[in-house]
Formats: structure tokens, sequence, C-alpha cells
């Protein structure tokens, strides 16, 4: 990896749907650049209520020329929901929206599926744009397409795959991100590494530190690399039918904990952290990866600040209930990603419940 990057463009290929992914900083106010995605009269800027006022005035530099509006929703997971969907259509409804209008979603991963998911719902399908304002939804939600919300039963129950028409991901916007957040988005960029590519593992390794303390050129190169990743996962498996999968590693168990612990005990990349974790020691009782692998990757997630253990309270027969309505799952039977070590994971159908209630409670126990 070359080292003083300062900006970085990546494409996501997918024919007439493919789109940039603008990283750097200043871009929200590198206005032409985005302006040009913008097609129509209208554009709903959705984001929430702890970005809008640090950001949203920038975008509105933009948008001048156009009819728009915002819909803020309040902070939190338990805000991605159905009814707030709801509402964001009604506020493009009471923009007058056409079938060329636009959505912005200016925030995190919460925001950005949920305006995903609107803009896939407004008249069956009007344009939107990605400005992410988290390390995690630069890394990760921004990128593929995955819109949706939670459900009172699962994780991301409701969605559609809907593509952005560009992500902006301005990384001035970290500048104000809480550590803790910072640090739940680099559990999305060491997936991606420990799903396939060693060596940018290895690089992870030796740049934890930089990483930490948010070095910028080491910074974009992880964003950049994590990005390039997940847009060639997406080119090749746009809908999750076969490799795209494997992004999900970590997610089963993951979820699962988000979820059981009402979004409020861990957040997504926390979960996920722990859910890597979860489904390599899962790896390890099938015979399919080594211990020293399951350390390497426990040793990174803690250089870089992430929870490694359960955390008090969860049950694990509750875990298993609500991994058993995970969209991976085929036929009443577990699909999980499982993990062959650095670099190799794996689709592996028909996971015996009962290894997964013995990890869980081991887990539970010793943590
Ligand atoms: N669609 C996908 O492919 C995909 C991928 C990964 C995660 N997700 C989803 O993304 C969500 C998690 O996203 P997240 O981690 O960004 O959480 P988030 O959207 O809740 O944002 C985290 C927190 O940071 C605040 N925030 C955002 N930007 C800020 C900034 N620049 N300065 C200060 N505060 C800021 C938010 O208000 C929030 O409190 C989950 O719902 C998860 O399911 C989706
Ligand atoms: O883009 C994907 O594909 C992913 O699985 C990325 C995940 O990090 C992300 O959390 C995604 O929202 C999970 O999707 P889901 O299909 O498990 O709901
Ligand atoms: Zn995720």
């Amino acid at each position: 990896m070359t080292s003083n990057v300062a900006r970085e463009t990546i494409d996501v290929t997918l024919g007439e749907r493919s789109y940039p992914v603008w990283i750097g900083r200043g871009l929200l106010d590198d206005r032409a650049r985005w302006r040009a995605a913008l097609r129509g009269r209208h554009a709903l800027v959705i984001s929430n209520r702890t970005v809008a006022p640090l950001y949203l005035e920038r975008v509105a530099q933009g948008l001048g020329d156009l009819q728009w509006s915002s819909f803020l929703l309040e902070d939190g997971e338990t805000h991605k929901t159905f009814a707030h969907v709801g509402n964001a259509l009604e506020a493009l409804a009471m923009l007058g929206a056409t079938r060329d209008a636009c959505v912005i979603a200016l925030g995190g991963g919460v925001v950005g599926d949920l305006a995903g998911f609107t803009a896939a719902c407004w008249m069956r399908g009007i344009d939107f744009i990605q400005m992410p304002t988290t390390l995690l939804a630069m890394v990760d939600s921004s990128v593929g397409g995955k819109t949706g919300v939670n459900l009172p039963a699962g994780k991301n129950l409701v969605g559609a795959f809907h593509q952005p028409r560009a992500v902006v991901a301005d990384i001035g916007t970290l500048d104000s991100l809480p550590e803790r957040e910072y640090r739940a988005g680099l559990a999305e960029v060491i997936k991606g590494a420990a799903i396939g590519d060693a060596v940018f593992f290895e690089w992870l390794e030796r740049q934890a530190q930089a990483l930490a303390r948010r070095d910028e050129s080491t910074l974009i190169q992880a964003i950049a690399a994590k990005v390039r990743y997940k847009a060639g996962v997406v080119a090749r498996d746009e809908t999750e039918q076969g490799e795209r999968a494997l992004l999900n590693l970590g997610h089963t168990f993951g979820h699962a904990l988000e979820t059981a612990g009402r979004y409020t005990t861990l957040l997504h990349g926390e979960g996920v952290a722990v859910g890597m974790l979860l489904a390599a020691r899962l790896s390890e009782r099938l015979g399919m990866s080594a211990q020293a692998d399951t350390l390497r990757l426990q040793g990174l997630l803690k250089a870089a600040g992430l929870p490694t253990g359960v955390p008090p309270g969860f049950e694990a027969e509750r875990l298993l209930a609500l991994m058993r309505l995970d969209k991976k799952n085929t036929a009443g039977a577990l699909r999980l990603i499982l993990w062959r070590g650095i670099g190799r994971a794996e689709i592996v159908s028909g996971v015996d419940e009962a290894d997964v209630l013995a990890v869980l409670r081991e887990a539970i126990a010793s943590d």
C-alpha cells in the first residue's frame, strides 16, 4: 500500500447502475462533483438530530436551486423502523417529489439504510446518494445497496437491494465522531480482511496504532481497501445469491446480540466483533480452523479497542432463537459464515444447533 494518500475514488461496477465511491477530506464542499449525480428538481435529505446540526448546512449549499427539504430521525438504532420509513415517504409526498427526485442520506448506517429503503419504495424506486458520516457507514453500509429497517423480531428483516447513484465519504466528518463509534467502524474493516484478504489483515496488524490515532493517510488507505474489497464482492454477486453472504461473517451472532440487547448493549460494529470471534470459535469446534488464527483475530480486535467477549445478561437459548430468523437460513436449518483462518471465510449450511449452543454457553460462562 502506498503512503500519503489524499483522495481515492472506487467504482462499484454494476452496468448501468455503476457508481463512484469518493473518499477524502472536504468532499461535502466539493459540490459540483456530487451535485452532478442529482437529476431532477426535488431532493429530500434524510439525516438525524445529531448529524444535521453539524453537516446539513454544507449539503444545503449544494441544493440551493432545487426544491428540497429534510427529514430528521431521532438518534439511534431503535429508530430504524418501518414507521419512520412511512414518515419519510410522507415527507417526499409533501415535497411533491416526482420520479426524478433524489434522497440524500446524511449520517451513519441507520440513516443510510432507512433512507435507501425510502428511496427504493417511493414511486417504486428513485435515486439516492449516500453521504456517510461514520467510519462504519463509509467502509460498509453506504456501499452495496443493502437497504432496510428492523422489526421487533430481528435486524434488517425488511428491505430491498437498491444501489445509490454515488457515495460521498467526506472523512472530515469523522473529526466529530465519538471514539466508541469510530472503533465500531474498525470492526467492519477487520471483517473484510478476515473474510478475504490475508495481506490486508497483516497490514491492519501493523497499522493498528496509526488507525487507533486516526492517522489520516492510513485511514484513507484502510477505508479504500475495505471499500475496494466490498465493491468487488458486490459486483460479482449483487443480490447475495452466493459469495456476498461471506460479508455476513459474525453477523448471525452479532445481530442476535444486538437484538437481544435491545440495541442498548452493543453497537452494530461491536456485535460484529464479538460475533466474528464466536464464529471463529465455532469453526474451531467443527475442525475448520486453528486456535492460532482465532487468537490473531482476537488480538487485532483488541488492538482496535473492540469488545471480544459476550457482555453479561445474555442467554444462549434466546440468542439461538434469534439466530433461527436470520435471512441466510434455508429450510429451517442454520446457515452460517464460518472460517478457515485469516482471509478465508466459508458459507456452511445445516450447522448443528447443539454446536452453536455449546459455543454460546462457553462464551457466556467465560466472558
Ligand atoms: N447496508 C449495509 O450494508 C450495512 C452494513 C453495515 C451496517 N449496516 C447498518 O448500519 C447501522 C450502524 O451504522 P453506524 O455504526 O453508522 O451507526 P449510526 O448510524 O447509529 O451512527 C452512530 C452514531 O454516530 C452518530 N454520528 C454519525 N455521524 C457522526 C459524526 N460525523 N459526528 C458525530 N456523531 C455522528 C450518530 O448520530 C449515531 O449516534 C446498523 O443499523 C447496521 O445494521 C448496514
Ligand atoms: O453488504 C453486505 O452484504 C453485508 O452483509 C454487510 C453487513 O456488514 C451489514 O451489516 C448488512 O446490513 C447485513 O445485512 P443482512 O443481510 O445480514 O441484514
Ligand atoms: Zn455489518
